[in-house]
């Protein structure tokens, strides 16, 4: 960390044309010491300089003046780019497998070279069957039989390698929005339903899939698409007068597809997110079952379910018919293109059949076996691949133009259902976008959680699909930024000795009114790296110290209000408080699911956020009142408490030993190999808690948190598992929310919650004599005698 040094003179008036203004009250700024130092507490943004401002990580930015060159691309690049998928994106991700990419174009160029030059085949063919062309028939069969046999050698190639390039990006995909999912704000989680972001992963990214999966046969895709161009040539050398009659089919068509793209892209992704809320629906039915059973709700979650059904039936049938409409007129425009080339074939006169020696002539008969010559010299006779009379057309290049035209409109028609399923892809990579790339990373957590994916893990497939190529620039900027952060070891050192507070920010105070909105450019000089910053502060000041808090979905509502805590170091603090009072949502703050929205968490006087995520998750164990399992093993689930670690068969039984689980483990069917179930569902709630608490005790994490963490004890069994939780707390630091009087009291001190600050603080007789808030909780046994 590189400190900035900021004197009370850069501080002047000068530099803040709105303090100066005299519209504004008079201010009043200070500092508590003649230097201020002023930190950076979110290095991602502050990718410029390292040193962070105190205050609210979101609410300021700084630019840097003389940016580092190497990492300027990376914010171009990254730092400002957020979408979790793009086309760019994909296409890079095919062009790393350039060989196979490679051996596909080939399989394309000669699977359709065979697919075209079957038509021309086809012509010889009736030229040598009407006696036009002296050839032998077996030549032009054995020919015939060679390109049938190669076109599906190339189309296996192409289908098979393509399927592989394909398969590998969407791996990679999937991959990449899975980890951006998981390193997103909390309040992503709170924002958006399982369903809708299961739904990015499966459907949405299916709908990627598709692009190719559904479009590598036979006019299809790029298939298709080489083929319109391959037939489009052909036909003009055939016939340059024709040709471009099929060109105004071809615009015809493009017109149609292009107004159809844009009049149903809502409707493909409304349907999208219908078919997510449907399923929606189901997961929280099956989730929450037993409420259902316990109310007799079946009927409810029926209507309910049957409403969703409905929704998407509608959405589907307004979708089919779109596609229908878009078939149909697809086809109406190819044919009525094809009558349209028919007649003016015959208007313009090239037609002309002479009953005796069956050519097609510009009603001018042709002498047949000049007809012939021409074409055992050149080719097909007087058509233009002949190089022969201009508006002349032999029998083999009419039934090759046909043959073409036929191949045009299967093509076209394919192409436009690769199309529709391309429109189905836009609309899924802008709804993961629109999710994902909306909302805010968790930089903490993402820094973490790169330093944690070590060399070796690269070497593991399943990992590489993690780092793989666009990745890997972002994975660089991150470890760069990492090295401003705090080490691990630092960390372990610091929490094992200092305390815990919930405090203000008391680097700078700014005592402002609460209404005005400040913004400050204050010019500030690096000591590490001698750069000058601009620090841009732009911050609407609500009060100058202590914690603050409003969920980020309810900005509005004051959750922690001015709160100011000190866990002391290896003692146990108990919290109560009546229900609301913001208990949890502190210790939701402490484990940084969320940030505090003014105000700081220190350890022995560090700034948390000094500390990247991943490695403060390893300090902190959290047992709460509804611990959640794994669907795995009991010993599986004990052994999560150290997921990098290869943990013993002993260390797990006596993590539950110690938590008084071994008995009931051991009488399961499997013992310690029992599977528990989708989130521990086969267990009761008391072993449920027993396991977390084993968990717990496996992790031996400096602070602990135990929010009700034996509310789903019987008495018997809470006590025994209170002797390991108090063997567990001796020397930690540890927070306490209980309901229980026995567990309450014997704390070193408790602190009463109320509207979102600490009314009250001590022991319990301290706050027993005080005859408060705690007094008369206690009194009326809010706090539960045992
Ligand atoms: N994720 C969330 N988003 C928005 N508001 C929330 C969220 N979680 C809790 N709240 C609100 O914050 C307030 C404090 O809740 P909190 O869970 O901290 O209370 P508590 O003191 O732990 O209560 P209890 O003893 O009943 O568990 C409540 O008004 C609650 O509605």
């Amino acid at each position: 960390m590189a400190a900035i040094s900021l004197s009370s003179a850069t501080l002047s008036r000068t530099h803040f044309p709105l303090i100066q203004s005299p519209h504004f009250p008079p201010l009043s700024l200070y500092s508590r010491r003649t230097t201020t130092k002023i930190r950076l507490s979110n290095p991602n943004q502050k990718w410029a300089s390292a040193a962070y401002v105190s205050g609210p990580a979101s609410d300021y930015s700084v630019t840097d003046p003389n940016p580092d060159p190497k990492f300027e691309g990376f914010r171009r690049e990254y730092g400002e780019s957020k979408d979790a998928i793009s086309w760019g994106m994909l296409w890079g991700l095919m062009a790393d497998q350039k060989w196979r990419v490679a051996l596909c174009i080939s399989a394309l160029v000669g699977g359709t070279t065979c697919t075209l030059s079957m038509p021309l085949f086809s012509g010889k063919f009736f030229e040598v069957l009407s006696g036009a062309r002296p050839e032998p028939l077996w030549k032009i069969m054995s020919r015939i039989a060679v390109v049938y046999a190669l076109e599906p050698i190339f189309t296996v190639i192409f289908v098979i390698n393509m399927n592989k390039i394909w398969e590998k990006v969407m791996s990679v995909s999937r991959a990449h929005i899975f980890k951006r999912m998981l390193i997103q704000k909390v309040e992503f989680f709170d924002r958006y339903k399982v369903g809708e972001l299961t739904g990015l992963l499966t459907s949405d990214l299916g709908s990627v899939k598709d692009i190719v999966s559904e479009n590598v046969s036979r006019d299809r895709g790029f298939r298709a698409l080489s083929e319109i161009v391959g037939t489009i040539c052909i036909l003009f050398t055939l016939s340059p007068e024709l040709a471009p009659i099929l060109g105004l089919l071809m615009l015809i068509i493009s017109i149609l597809v292009a107004v159809y793209k844009r009049s149903t892209m809502p409707i493909f992704k409304a349907h999208g997110m219908v078919q997510s809320s449907m399923s929606d629906c189901v997961s929280e039915t099956i989730s929450a079952i037993r409420t259902v059973r316990s109310f007799g709700g079946e009927k409810r979650q029926m209507a309910s379910f049957g409403n969703q059904i409905l929704t998407y039936k509608a959405s589907g049938i307004k979708l089919g018919t779109y596609k229908s409409i878009n078939e149909s007129v697809t086809r109406v425009a190819v044919y009525v293109s094809l009558l349209a080339l028919i007649h003016s074939i015959y208007d313009d006169g090239f037609i002309y059949i002479s009953s005796t020696n069956q050519m097609i002539v510009n009603k001018k008969p042709i002498d047949y076996y000049s007809s012939s010559r021409d074409s055992t010299e050149g080719g097909y006779g007087h058509g233009a691949m002949g190089g022969g009379v201009k508006g002349e057309l032999s029998v083999g290049t009419v039934v090759s133009f046909i043959g073409y035209t036929f191949t045009l409109t299967f093509a076209v028609q394919g192409l436009v259902y690769t199309f529709g399923d391309l429109r189905g892809a836009f609309a899924a990579i802008e709804r993961i976008n629109s999710i994902i790339s909306g909302s805010e990373i968790d930089e903490a957590l993402a820094y973490g959680l790169e330093r944690q994916i070590q060399p070796e893990d690269v070497q593991d497939e399943k990992f590489q699909l993690y780092v793989n190529g666009f990745d890997e620039k972002q994975r660089s900027y991150h470890l760069h930024y990492m090295s401003t952060l705090g080490s691990s070891n630092d960390l372990f050192n610091v929490v094992w000795s200092g305390d815990i507070r919930l405090e203000g920010n008391n680097s700078c105070l700014l005592a402002l009114e609460p209404w005005l909105e400040i913004s400050l450019n204050l010019r500030v000089v690096s000591e590490r790296k001698g750069a000058q910053a601009r620090v841009k502060y732009h911050y609407p000041i609500e009060t100058a110290s202590d914690v603050h808090f409003s969920y980020p979905l309810r900005p509005d509502v004051k959750v922690l209000n001015g709160l100011n805590l000190t866990l002391k170091n290896g003692t146990i603090t108990a919290l109560v408080g009546t229900s609301g009072a913001g208990k949890s949502t502190i210790v939701q703050l402490l484990a940084r699911f969320y940030e505090p929205t003014s105000g700081r968490i220190t350890v022995a006087g560090e700034d948390v956020r000094m500390f990247d995520k991943s490695e403060w998750a390893r300090v902190v164990s959290i047992v709460n009142q509804d611990p959640v399992l794994f669907s795995m093993s009991v010993a599986e689930n004990i052994a999560y408490g150290l997921p990098d670690a290869d943990v013993s068969k002993d260390d797990i039984v006596k993590a539950a030993k110690a938590a008084n689980a071994h008995e009931f483990i051991i009488s399961l069917p499997q013992g310690y190999d029992t599977l528990v179930g989708e989130r521990g569902g086969l267990l009761s709630g008391g072993q449920r808690q027993r396991v977390a608490i084993a968990r717990a005790l496996l992790k031996n994490a400096p602070i602990l948190i135990l929010d009700e963490a034996t509310s789903a004890l019987d008495t018997v069994s809470e006590r025994l598992v209170q002797d390991a939780l108090n063997h567990l707390m001796k020397g930690r630091t540890t927070l306490v929310i209980a309901h229980r009087l026995s567990t309450v009291q014997n704390a070193h001190q408790i602190a009463l919650c109320s509207d979102g600050s600490i009314a009250e603080l001590g022991t319990h007789y301290e706050l027993l004599s005080q005859s408060g808030q705690y007094a008369s909780l206690v009194g009326s046994q809010r706090l539960a005698f045992e």
